[in-house]
């Protein structure tokens, strides 16, 4: 023990008589050497400097006997043992329990007992330290076991578990005392290299849904491989996609983990391990893409092209964009680090999007199996602004669903708080389910190629709604099921301000109905025809192509090709911002949204080398972090008007100061030979019949615009004929009068390029086209909260109303209120 050490007494009797227990030990540790050496002194013995030599020699050998001893030692002396333990006290009473002793030897005894307090204490200091030595030796090496398992790919079961749950975000559960008990089971489990999911391409299900040990394994991987910050480089770099996936994971981990760190339930840790790999591709048929469509899964990380079986649409994809919003929506946080990817949606309507994805898909078989020539047909509509349609791939049944059950104001969060969700909800637990019967139709409002769009009331409320009705037998007469499904489709996945909310759907008497927003602005084609000149100033076709983009930027993000983009299509709301209308002709495809982190120097664009561009994008869309001084999901804007030292392709160039993160939720390889638009505004590789993708969009924004600030289209011929033929091969224009600026002329001839992969946005999206000077200084995410150039007119509308036979008398009350809360709304 301790204590004996420090007893380096001659008086070996007194000691053995005394130290009791202790004794035995006080023998067995003392030397023969000691021995000799004190009986070598025995003529100075009784004189006061024997006493000092032996208390110096007592310490000394003292020293030299326990390095002897340390196994005995270490024993003895417990990592926790104190000022205070058992060890310390011993020598102590020894001194005071001794009667016997003469003056000298009490004198003697008092200084070898302080000497020997003072020896303990080092000592004892020394064992303290040297605990927290041996234990941080063991951390320190089971990182490095850690490490040295992560380099090769495996994750040790037991040794990193200590560190393993330092990193963990599941809280630890309080009644287990040890951290690794605390490592969640994930952890626990052997894993695979980190590779091994992305590259395994049959692998049943997607690691989203899957609550394998696997796919939490890796996510374990990641962890600890990026927490380790283990450079990508030195990592086997015979697979360049490989590393440039484990490169994104670990970043995507990071940016995960600063998220999620302030979650506190481990419900949301179990969404995050699922989410953490990069979705799979669900192996597709061919016979869904043969001819009408080849959609394909864009990935920024150098994905490499996957064989046609596997490139179709992604229903994992899909999913990891929902989790991904439902995170950050939750989160709010900002974290410019690494790069993520993000979008808007709710699982739930996700979910209904995948669904209905895998019906058009079997029902494309189908068709394909009864007509294979179907598709190769089109029809001509009658005007050069009427929309053509030439897609009959998809299926002629309908899957109809009469009820609610799906919609809430849950499914919709920027409606949470509108009254007509409440109205809607009440009406259907009052009638069981919902019917035209529970409407008034006031008024209709339009007819389309599907269908006719009646202003309703739900009886008993003060809400309108845009009920567009459709004839089932003359869908499948005229082969239109199909359109009308996509629309249905879309509508049921939307949320975003700029798009038109689908409150409920119902069928009754081989009817299919859609419940939607009220529009009561009309469109932006009647809104410029009011107009001086009968075109927009400048800055209103700015604000109006500004929230078009928005939602743009959203359909694509949700794998939805527009198509149809037109002023006939823009609708007015109440609040005089837009709606994006008629989806009919949308082409639904797979997108991989991605966030991309520059890593050229400032000033150079990492994909694009030509295109205006300035910083001023907000990272994550959907952040719903209120503006501040402090806070704001803006950069400040850093654009110069220095020129590049490379020769711009398009137009006037703007370098960047700061390269920031991209979202990129372009579905770039999506493709469609469908003939499909509006004369007017048809992309010419729609009209050359060779394929087109989401690019389309991009030209159709550029002639939007061109139109709302010219008041005309730029390839307008006599004729459709002759149209489409300027389209392919007249080249732009810009009359003299109005006045645009150059940045609009820019931007739309950035637009306007004939071959699509060289037209703006055509790469990253609607990422490229907000950086265009024409949108300087336009605050993206507050411009639902802009005042409009415009505000419809509300008394004539309400005259309209009257007109139409309103019940109740009361509509200005209603127009009241729901301006009012709408306005709230934003
Ligand atoms: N939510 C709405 N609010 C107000 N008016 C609407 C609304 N939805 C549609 N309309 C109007 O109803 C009319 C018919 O619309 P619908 O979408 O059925 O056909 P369309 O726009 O002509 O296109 P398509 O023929 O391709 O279906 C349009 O003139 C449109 O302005």
């Amino acid at each position: 023990m301790g204590s004996c050490e420090i007893v380096e007494e001659k008086d070996e009797a007194t000691l053995s008589k005394h130290s009791g227990r202790y004794g035995k030990s006080v023998l067995g540790s003392s030397s023969s050497k000691d021995f000799e050496g004190r009986k070598q002194g025995e003529k100075y013995h009784g004189s006061l400097e024997y006493d000092i030599d032996k208390l110096f020699q007592s310490i000394s050998v003292k020293t030299s006997t326990r390095l002897r001893t340390s196994s005995f030692h270490n024993t003895g002396t417990s990592a926790s043992a104190g000022p205070s333990s058992p060890s310390m006290r011993m020598a102590s009473p020894r001194v005071f329990v001794e009667t016997s002793l003469s003056l000298k030897q009490a004198l003697r005894d008092r200084c070898v007992s302080k000497a020997s307090e003072m020896a303990a204490l080092k000592r004892l200091s020394k064992s303290a330290a040297a605990s927290p030595r041996v234990s941080e030796a063991d951390r320190i090496k089971s990182l490095y076991n850690q490490v040295s398992c992560n380099r090769s790919g495996f994750v040790p079961v037991d040794k990193g578990k200590g560190s393993l749950v330092e990193r963990s975000l599941i809280p630890v559960n309080s009644d287990k005392a040890s951290t690794s008990k605390s490592v969640p089971k994930c952890y626990e489990e052997p894993s695979k290299p980190i590779s091994e999911p992305t590259q395994n391409k049959s692998s049943k299900g997607s690691c989203l849904s899957s609550r394998s040990g696997d796919d939490q394994i890796e996510l374990d991987e990641i962890v600890v491989a990026s927490s380790v910050k283990e450079p990508v480089i030195s990592l086997p770099s015979d697979n360049a996609t490989e590393l440039e996936k484990r490169t994104l994971s670990s970043t995507l981990d990071l940016e995960r983990r600063g998220k999620l760190e302030n979650t506190p339930c481990s419900g949301t840790e179990k969404k995050v391990t699922r989410m953490i790999p990069r979705p799979k591709q669900k192996p597709k048929r061919k016979i869904i893409l043969k001819k009408k469509l080849k959609i394909g899964i864009v990935s920024v990380s150098n994905t490499t092209k996957k064989d046609e079986d596997d490139v179709s649409l992604d229903a994992s994809a899909n999913k990891l964009l929902c989790q991904r919003c439902h995170c950050s929506l939750k989160s709010t946080s900002i974290d410019n680090q690494p790069p993520s990817y993000t979008t808007s949606h709710n699982p739930e309507v996700c979910a209904d999007s995948l669904s209905s994805e895998a019906e058009i898909v079997v029902m494309k078989q189908e068709k394909e199996r009864e007509n294979p020539a179907s598709s190769e047909k089109f029809e001509f509509s009658l005007s050069s602004k009427d929309s053509l349609v030439g897609d009959y791939s998809r299926s002629t049944s309908m899957s109809e669903e009469s009820n609610l059950s799906r919609f809430s104001c849950g499914n919709k969060p920027h409606m949470s708080m509108d009254v007509r969700w409440e109205a809607i909800k009440h009406a259907k637990l009052q009638y069981g389910s919902l019917g035209l019967r529970h409407f008034n139709l006031l008024k209709k409002l339009g007819c389309g190629d599907i269908g006719t769009v009646y202003l309703a009331e739900l009886i008993g409320t003060n809400c309108l709604f845009a009920i567009k009705v459709m004839d089932n037998e003359f869908l499948a007469r005229r082969k239109k099921s199909s359109r009308a499904q996509a629309e249905r489709d879309i509508l049921k996945m939307l949320d975003h301000p700029f798009l038109p909310t689908l409150y409920a759907q119902f069928t009754s008497d081989h009817l299919s109905c859609l419940v939607m927003e009220y529009c009561p602005g009309g469109d932006l084609h009647v809104l410029r025809q009011k107009q001086l000149g009968r075109c927009f100033p400048e800055p209103a076709a700015r604000f109006y192509v500004a929230e078009i983009l928005l939602a743009l930027e959203y359909l694509h993000m949700l794998g939805v090709i527009y198509r149809d983009l037109k002023p006939e299509n823009i609708l007015v709301r109440e609040d005089g911002h837009i709606m994006l209308t008629d989806f009919d002709l949308s082409l639904r495809c797979a997108v991989n949204p991605t966030l991309l982190r520059s890593t050229s120097p400032p000033g150079n664009d990492p994909a694009r080398s030509s295109g205006p561009y300035n910083t001023s994008n907000c990272i994550q869309p959907f952040c719903t972090m209120e503006p501040s001084f402090q806070v704001s999901c803006f950069s400040p804007r850093l654009s110069t008007n220095q020129q590049q030292g490379q020769k711009p392709k398009r137009g006037n160039q703007q370098q960047m100061k700061r390269s920031l993160p991209q979202l990129v939720a372009e579905p770039t390889e999506a493709r469609s030979n469908s003939f499909v638009g509006t004369h007017e505004y048809l992309a010419p590789e729609i009209i050359r019949g060779q394929g087109h993708g989401a690019a389309v969009d991009w030209w159709t924004f550029g002639v939007l615009l061109y139109e709302l600030l010219y008041g005309k289209t730029p390839f307008k011929g006599h004729n459709n004929d002759e149209t489409l033929a300027n389209v392919v091969l007249q080249s732009l224009k810009f009359p003299d009068s109005p006045l645009v600026s150059f940045q609009a002329k820019d931007l739309i001839r950035g637009l306007l390029v004939k071959e699509p992969e060289n037209r703006l946005g055509s790469e990253k999206g609607s990422a490229e086209i907000k950086r265009h000077p024409f949108f300087e200084g336009l605050n993206w995410a507050l411009i639902r909260c802009a005042i409009p150039p415009e505000l419809p007119d509300f008394y004539e509308f309400g005259g309209r109303q009257e007109a139409a036979g309103s019940p109740g008398g009361n509509d200005n009350k209603y127009l009241e209120c729901k301006a009012i809360g709408e306005f709230e709304l934003f």
